[in-house]
């Protein structure tokens, strides 16, 4: 199957697919367009410019200290290198973009935001990012060379149910590293997913391809992905992404059902003639189940499936460790995929055109959700309908969405009773409360107490409790290179301004929260006023001048080898990596271009932030620019 990236700017009359993100009024004024590729009023699958293997005109050609090898492949955005240090034997990949997209910033300003993501999501299943650079105005990337195969070509078929949950799960631990980091992949397919080899003859996913990333919550000076513009792999696009809606970490698991539904029967859920063909059947098909595509199949990974291909996202797992962990409870068999707990009461809809009201038995399903046993035909789908919920703890009166209908054959299947999935609608906090509370039996619900009068005492609780929420810097409130008096004086003031709270008649929500935050206050101040313990935390957080402020402080070499040993032992995948920073600062050091080797020398720090000989250079360089810029202002 031809599985090809579109970018599609649905607020154009007449959407046409390209590779930037700017809508065009004229299909043939996009610059990006690629010769060769059809440009007709219907939206079509847009094919990549052809490979021509080993005929790049960058090999021999220098980039940073890489010289080019050849060429791997190309892309929508760039062509990637085989590349190899010019001092050392370390082969790297270079991505470089198309020079006939460079004219057009948003796409120059795309690849350098797949570079930023590469390198805020360090983890072992994600190709790692080594530099970032511009050459000849073409800017360009260094990365992880991953010597192996994608998916795509891996998995010409179905693959054997374990082989998949383990690729799968794999794969949410990468997903789950960037949800972590507020970012969401948003292209994720079998190309995307390449294997190398791993330990014990094992397969090692490494996600690859954050081109077209968006990172949640936008930095200064970054371009946002627009929104209204819809961008992905039609196949492997989840509902709100084909409408140009927010996406958010549960559009990648839609993906990652689509992946499975792919690995486990050899093909995608929904495909079709047309680009817009497969996004309209994202948007209202139901998908066929995959134990139906490939019988045989264990039903309990089709609901799996079934659920991280939920058409709304709330209905979806809610993140990537428990679409994993149902992923492989189904495989084991252990237990049903991620259903809650069944406390059953009744049920009763009146709608206005029946005269008798019908009961039904519930159970609880997700947060503020129900499922209503019955053979009878359900209420149509995302039909409104008022309920009356007779709980364990009382009656309460709501509205439900009907979303979901499990006909008596599928309830066979999934070992459930047949009925109907209803989704609790408009729905307060308190109400939720309630319904919890209800649903557990507490028969009396009483209000949470009212947070006290004393504007003094608010405006503490408000402090520490936006304090609780950073690192543990942020929780004494002290900057992160301060030393260690700054530190006592501003933990003996945290105490200070909380202790005396104690005495107070504080609503106990409030007393308890006042006892956590001493208890945190005390637990950062036995990290940060150590600087054995400090320089750990502070490797952590690759807070170089803290680093600086425990050698200041007094912690010797030895503590510090101890230390960047524990740190490779967390970070395997890092160790290594400051090699080529460090062989490309001294190359620039001997070329006398100071601020790049200052670059470099942060760039190895970033990848081993205990690394001596680089952070006494690092500093002495730091010192010699404060230095040469002091003088240069007194002159
Ligand atoms: N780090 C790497 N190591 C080895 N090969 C790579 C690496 N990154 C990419 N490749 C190869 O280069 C090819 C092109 O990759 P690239 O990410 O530019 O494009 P793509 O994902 O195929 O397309 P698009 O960017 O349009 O989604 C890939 O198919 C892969 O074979």
């Amino acid at each position: 199957m031809n599985i090809a990236r579109m970018d599609v700017a649905v607020d154009s009359n007449a959407p046409h697919i390209c590779s930037c993100p700017t809508p065009h009024p004229k299909w043939d004024e996009c610059p990006t367009v690629v010769p060769g590729v059809g440009s007709g009023q219907e939206a079509s699958l847009r094919t990549l410019p052809p490979r021509r293997a080993g005929d790049s005109e960058f090999v021999g050609q220098r980039f940073g200290s890489f010289q080019v090898l050849r060429e791997l492949g190309r892309g929508g955005m760039g062509t990637v290198l085989l590349a190899e240090h010019v001092l050392i034997p370390k082969r790297v990949a270079v991505k470089v973009l198309h020079p006939h997209l460079a004219r057009t910033p948003e796409l120059a300003a795309r690849l350098l935001a797949e570079a930023r993501a590469m390198s805020l999501v360090q983890h072992e299943n994600v190709a790692t990012l080594y530099d970032l650079d511009t050459r000849d105005g073409l800017p360009y990337f260094v990365m992880e060379y991953l010597e192996g195969q994608s998916l795509a070509d891996f998995a010409r078929g179905p693959i054997e149910p374990a082989l998949a949950v383990e690729l799968l799960g794999q794969v949410c631990d990468a997903l789950g590293a960037a949800h972590a980091r507020g970012i969401v992949h948003r292209d994720l397919k079998p190309a995307n997913v390449f294997l190398v080899s791993g330990p014990q003859g094992r397969h090692r996913v490494k996600l690859l391809d954050f081109g077209i990333a968006k990172r949640l919550v936008p930095q200064a000076g970054e371009t946002p992905t627009r929104s209204g513009v819809i961008m992905g792999t039609p196949e492997f696009m989840a509902p709100e992404q084909c409408s140009g809606g927010d996406v958010d970490a549960r559009t990648d698991l839609y993906a990652v059902g689509v992946l499975g539904h792919l690995l486990l029967t050899g093909e995608v859920p929904f495909s079709g003639a047309s680009a817009a063909a497969v996004l309209v059947a994202h948007l209202q098909q139901a998908p066929r189940p995959a134990h139906e595509v490939r019988p045989g199949l264990a039903p309990a990974l089709s609901a799996v499936l079934l659920r991280a291909l939920a058409k709304r996202p709330e209905e979806r797992f809610s993140s990537a460790a428990e679409l994993r962990a149902a992923l492989e409870d189904a495989l084991s068999g252990s237990r049903a995929p991620a259903r809650a707990p069944a406390i059953t009461f009744t049920a009763s809809i009146s709608l206005p055109e029946r005269s008798e009201s019908r009961e039904y038995v519930g159970e609880q399903m997700g947060p503020m959700g129900l499922f209503l046993r019955s053979t009878q035909p359900p209420p149509p789908l995302l039909s409104e309908v008022p309920l009356r919920l007779r709980l364990p703890g009382g009656e309460l009166a709501c509205t439900g969405q009907v979303v979901r209908h499990v006909t008596a054959e599928q309830a066979r299947d999934w070992n459930m009773a047949p009925g109907f999935g209803v989704e609790l609608r408009g729905t307060s906090a308190s109400f939720q409360r309630t319904f919890t509370r209800m649903l557990a039996g507490v028969s009396e619900f009483r209000p949470e107490p009212l947070p006290p009068e004393d504007p003094q005492v608010t405006r503490v609780l408000s402090e520490f409790r936006q304090r609780l929420a950073g690192d543990r810097y942020a929780v004494l409130g002290v900057p992160r290179d301060a030393d260690g008096d700054t530190i006592r004086a501003h933990a003996r003031e945290a105490r200070e301004r909380l202790e005396p709270l104690l005495a107070l008649p504080l609503p106990p929500l409030h007393r308890s929260f006042v006892q956590r935050a001493l208890a945190k206050v005390t637990e950062c101040l036995g990290v940060l006023g150590h600087p054995e313990r400090r320089v750990e935390y502070d490797a952590e957080l690759r807070n170089v001048r803290g680093v600086m402020r425990c050698l200041a402080a007094g912690l010797t070499v030895t503590a510090l080898e101890a230390s960047r040993r524990r740190y490779f032992q967390r970070h395997p995948q890092t160790e290594g990596h400051s090699v080529l920073h460090m062989a490309s600062a001294e190359a620039f050091m001997s070329a006398g271009r100071i601020p790049e080797a200052l670059t470099c020398y942060e760039a190895a720090l970033r990848a081993d932030p205990l690394h001596l000989e680089a952070l006494k250079r690092w500093h002495a360089l730091r010192s010699r620019m404060r230095g040469d810029a002091m003088e240069a202002s007194s002159r």
